[in-house]
C-alpha cells in the first residue's frame, strides 16, 4: 500500500478542493439498493399508525398498512422490506403457538406485501420474543431458554412464513443448529430456493431496547439474553458464529447492531466474502433521531454519513428504519 509523498510535493488536500474532485475520488456510495426497511405490524383499523414513542417517526401499521409499505418502498427504489409483529398480550404463550400460525399478523402481512408490490422482496424475523408470554427469543422452562425444542418451534415458524411467501428468511434467535434445521426442513418442503439472512453476530445488546417497546416484549421480559446473544467483548466469537452458520447453510450474514460493531463488520467482509448485512437498530435510530430532535446534531447529515460508514466497512446492505428517508433523499439528488 503505498502512501502518499511527504509535504510539499504531497498535498491532500488538492483532492478535496471542490465537489467535481471530491466526487471522482469518493470510494463508497450508498444506493437505495442498499436498503432493507423494517416495518412493525399489529391488528387494528386500515388507517392505522401508531407512533413508538421511543422511535419517533417510526411506526406501527396495520396489514393494509404494510401493503402501503410494500408499495412505498417500489416507488422508492428499496428492494426488500422486513416484519416485524407487535403480538397482543392474550395471544403471548410460555409455549409460542403464534408463531407458527399460519394467519397470524406476519404470515398475512407477507401475503398483502406481496399481493401489493409483488417486485419487493420481503423478509421475516424468526425468534419467538413477540410471541412468548417470557418475552426470550427461545422457551422458557424453569427459568432456562431450553435450546432444541426452541429450534423445533423456529422451523414451524419458517415453514409458515415460507409456505405465505417470504422471500427472505431471518433467524434472530442465536439458538444454536437452527439454521441447518431450517435449511433442511425447507429444502424437504419444497422450498430449497428460499434464502436465509442468517443474524449470525448478533450481540447481548442494550442498543435493541426501543424494539422491545415497539414490538411489546419490554414488559414481559424478565432478565437480559445474555445466555443465548454474543458478548459484546468477544469478536473472535462473533465470526465463529458466521462460519457456523454459513456451514448451516446460510445465504447471506448479518452483523448487529450496526455503528458499535463496524469492526465486525470488516472482519466478516474481509474473511467470508459473502453477502455482509448490518443492522441499524432501534437504539441507534433512537440515538440519532433523538439528538436532531433535540436540536443538538444534523439530523440529515448524521442518518447519510452513519450509513454510509456501514459501506466503508464492507456491508453490502443494511436494515435500517431510515430507509424510505434516505431513499427519497438519494432521489432527490
Ligand atoms: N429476536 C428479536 C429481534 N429481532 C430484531 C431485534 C432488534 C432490532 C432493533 O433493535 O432494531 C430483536 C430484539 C432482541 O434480540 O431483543
Amino acid at each position: 500500500m503505498h502512501s502518499s509523498a511527504p509535504f510539499p510535493i504531497g498535498r491532500p488536500r488538492r483532492l478535496r478542493r471542490s465537489a467535481a474532485l471530491r466526487g471522482l475520488v469518493r470510494e463508497n456510495v450508498l444506493t437505495a439498493d442498499d436498503l432493507i426497511w423494517p416495518v412493525f405490524v399489529r391488528e387494528g383499523p386500515a388507517e392505522l399508525m401508531e407512533e413508538i414513542p421511543s422511535m419517533p417517526g417510526v411506526f406501527r401499521r396495520s396489514v393494509e398498512g404494510i401493503a402501503d409499505a410494500a408499495r412505498e418502498a417500489a416507488e422508492l427504489g428499496i428492494p426488500a422490506i422486513c416484519l416485524f409483529p407487535y403480538t397482543e398480550d392474550e395471544k403471548k404463550t410460555a409455549a409460542c403457538e403464534e408463531a407458527w400460525n399460519p394467519e397470524n399478523l406476519t404470515c398475512s402481512a407477507i401475503r398483502a406485501a406481496k399481493a401489493a408490490a409483488p417486485e419487493v422482496a420481503v423478509m421475516t424475523d424468526i425468534a419467538l420474543d413477540p410471541y412468548n408470554a417470557h418475552g426470550h427469543d427461545g422457551i422458557v422452562k424453569n427459568g432456562e431458554v431450553l435450546n432444541d425444542e426452541t429450534v423445533e418451534a423456529l422451523v414451524r415458524m419458517a415453514l409458515v412464513q415460507a409456505e405465505a411467501g417470504a422471500d427472505i428468511l431471518g433467524p434472530s434467535d442465536m439458538m444454536d443448529g437452527r439454521i441447518g434445521a431450517m435449511r433442511h426442513a425447507l429444502e424437504e418442503a419444497g422450498y430449497g430456493h428460499l434464502s436465509i439472512m442468517s443474524y449470525a453476530a448478533k450481540m447481548a445488546s442494550a442498543f435493541y431496547g426501543p424494539f422491545r417497546d415497539a414490538v411489546g416484549a419490554s414488559g414481559a421480559l424478565k432478565g437480559d439474553k445474555s445466555t443465548y446473544q454474543i458478548d459484546p467483548a468477544n469478536g473472535d466469537e462473533a465470526m465463529r458464529m458466521v462460519a457456523r452458520d454459513l456451514s448451516e447453510g446460510a445465504d447471506m450474514v448479518m452483523v448487529k447492531p450496526g455503528m458499535p460493531y463496524l469492526d465486525l463488520c470488516r472482519r466478516v467482509r474481509e474473511r467470508f466474502s459473502v453477502p455482509t448485512f448490518a443492522y441499524q437498530v432501534s437504539g441507534e435510530y433512537a440515538m440519532i433521531e433523538g439528538a436532531a430532535r433535540a436540536g443538538w446534531i444534523d439530523g440529515e447529515k448524521a442518518m447519510a454519513e452513519s450509513l454510509l460508514a456501514f459501506k466503508r466497512a464492507g456491508c453490502d446492505g443494511i436494515l435500517t428504519y431510515f430507509a424510505p428517508r434516505i431513499a427519497r433523499r438519494l432521489k432527490e439528488v
